[in-house]
């Protein structure tokens, strides 16, 4: 029987947390067939005018997306991300981490309710950025991957993590000028902390360094997953029995208003707590926990599947752009206001491709897009007896075995006219960096 949430279902939802996109909400009502699971519900930007619920795929987007089937007629945006997810990223990731959720009818009413009921625990600025889009008819209900989903798990005995890789490789296209050569060397989640130290959107620097998550080596993955405890950002978080216990809840951990000592105080005590959790219910230090979630990682394979489908950005947005105008069937404004021959001859070629192949250029880039900016959440159990599975993972330094679950979240596909944003954001991320790198280079401080 279809499930549908009405006002007076609005109270068993609590805020979970949230993205830029959506809203994530937790249930704790008695119905068995939502028992163990999150609503997700889309959000719409603050003052936008676009009625989301009406806008499915535009012209060119069906043309981009033909391959997905008889979808790209659809009438409903929901059954285009369900087959995004069925036809292009389970054929790539593998379908054992993937969880498609289904589609829940929500009233309007549940969600004005939800929209009021939630808003104290939201921070601030998303509150500002975005709200709940009160003209969507239905939300996605899907499994709480923060928690195992059997009930077996006694109290106190799960513990979860969240973490947000980013895009794990750098560029080599030809189609990257000159004047932009450093995206070649720093990585964009490098250049992106400059940008948003910058604009002071974090108080410092990560210390994470996705290449390291992304390598395939233990020993780096390892790097990677303390440097990301040391500065978690939006990028990673734990949860115990789904409650969050470390990391920012619905966005960076850090708030540059505070003052600095009152950050590190508020930090440390979020340290000191996940310590004590993680010694109580596991029963092992801070170090093996975050060497569990690097064997989990390591044996997963997941990473290595996320970082193939990113590398579907063959040619850098320098290049897709071009192939965007060709489907877009507009001038290029890119080539429009060139002026180097050269580089207007290197870019006649990409203008000069048939469009199936210019339609495979952006499918492929905004499939990337996808796989950069998804999340993984893993959760870990003690496993006290019974078969060695192949989820199970031996801690050498503490001589216990542990079972986890892992699965990809927030795999939404990316709107076609988002090129034109990650082209025009590319710039001002590398001139902040750049600027900043030279300063820091003739100081010798990097
Ligand atoms: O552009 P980026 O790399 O900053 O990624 C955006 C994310 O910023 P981040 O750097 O992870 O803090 C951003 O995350 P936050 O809002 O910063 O938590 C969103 O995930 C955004 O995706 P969308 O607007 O929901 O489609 C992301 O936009 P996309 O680039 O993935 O479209
Ligand atoms: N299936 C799930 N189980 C448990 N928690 C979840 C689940 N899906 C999402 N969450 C929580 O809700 C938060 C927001 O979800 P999600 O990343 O899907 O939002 P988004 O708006 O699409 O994100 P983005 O800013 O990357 O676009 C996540 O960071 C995570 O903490
Ligand atoms: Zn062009």
């Amino acid at each position: 029987m279809a499930i549908i949430l009405g006002a007076d279902d609005a109270k068993d939802w609590f805020y979970k947390g949230e993205g830029a996109a959506n809203l994530v909400l937790g249930y704790r009502g008695s119905s068995p067939a939502l028992l163990g699971k999150v609503l997700r519900v889309e959000k719409i930007p603050k003052g936008s005018t676009r009625a989301s619920e009406c806008e499915v795929l535009t012209e060119h987007e069906k043309l981009v997306w033909a391959d997905i089937g008889e979808v790209v007629e659809s009438t409903s945006k929901k059954v285009v991300q369900q087959a995004f997810v069925e036809t292009v990223l389970i054929p790539l990731l593998g379908a054992e981490h993937i969880d498609g959720g289904i589609q829940v009818i929500v009233s309007r009413e549940f969600l004005k309710i939800i929209e009021k009921n939630v808003r104290n625990k939201r921070p601030v600025w998303r509150v500002e950025a975005a709200e709940v889009d009160l003209l969507c008819d239905s939300a996605l209900l899907m499994s709480d991957h923060s928690i195992f989903p059997d009930g077996s798990c006694k109290e106190g005995s799960c513990i979860s993590v969240e973490i947000k890789p980013k895009c794990g490789f750098l560029p080599y296209s030809e189609f990257i000028v000159g004047a932009n050569a450093i995206k070649k060397s720093v990585t964009r989640f490098r250049m992106h902390q400059f940008l948003k130290l910058h604009k002071k959107e974090v108080s410092q620097m990560s210390e994470y360094d996705p290449l390291h998550l992304f390598s395939g080596s233990l020993e780096r993955i390892n790097l990677a997953i303390r440097s990301l405890f040391a500065t978690p950002q939006n990028n990673f978080r734990i949860f115990s029995d789904g409650s969050l216990i470390y990391g920012g809840l619905g966005g960076v951990m850090d708030n540059t208003e505070c003052e600095a000592k009152q950050l590190q105080e508020t930090k440390k005590a979020a340290e000191d707590r996940a310590k004590f959790l993680i010694q109580r219910d596991f029963g092992i230090q801070l170090d093996s926990f975050l060497e569990l979630i690097a064997e989990a990682i390591f044996k997963s394979g997941m990473l290595k599947q996320l970082l193939a489908t990113q590398k579907l950005d063959v040619i850098d947005i320098e290049g897709a752009i071009h192939a965007y105008y060709n489907v877009i069937c507009q001038p290029c404004l890119v080539c429009k206001n060139l002026g180097d021959a050269a580089l207007l001859h290197r870019y006649s070629l990409l203008h000069s491709l048939p469009l199936d192949e210019s339609l495979k250029i952006v499918r492929e880039y905004l499939t990337a897009a996808t796989a950069k900016d998804c999340s993984l959440m893993i959760s870990f159990r003690p496993k006290e007896c019974g078969d060695w599975a192949a989820n199970c993972i031996s801690l050498r330094s503490s001589n216990k075995i542990f079972e986890y679950r892992a699965y990809y979240i927030d795999m939404d596909m990316k709107h076609l006219e988002k090129m034109v944003y990650y082209y025009k954001s590319d710039p001002e991320s590398l001139s902040v960096s750049s600027i900043i790198e030279n300063c820091c280079i003739s100081r010798n401080v990097m």
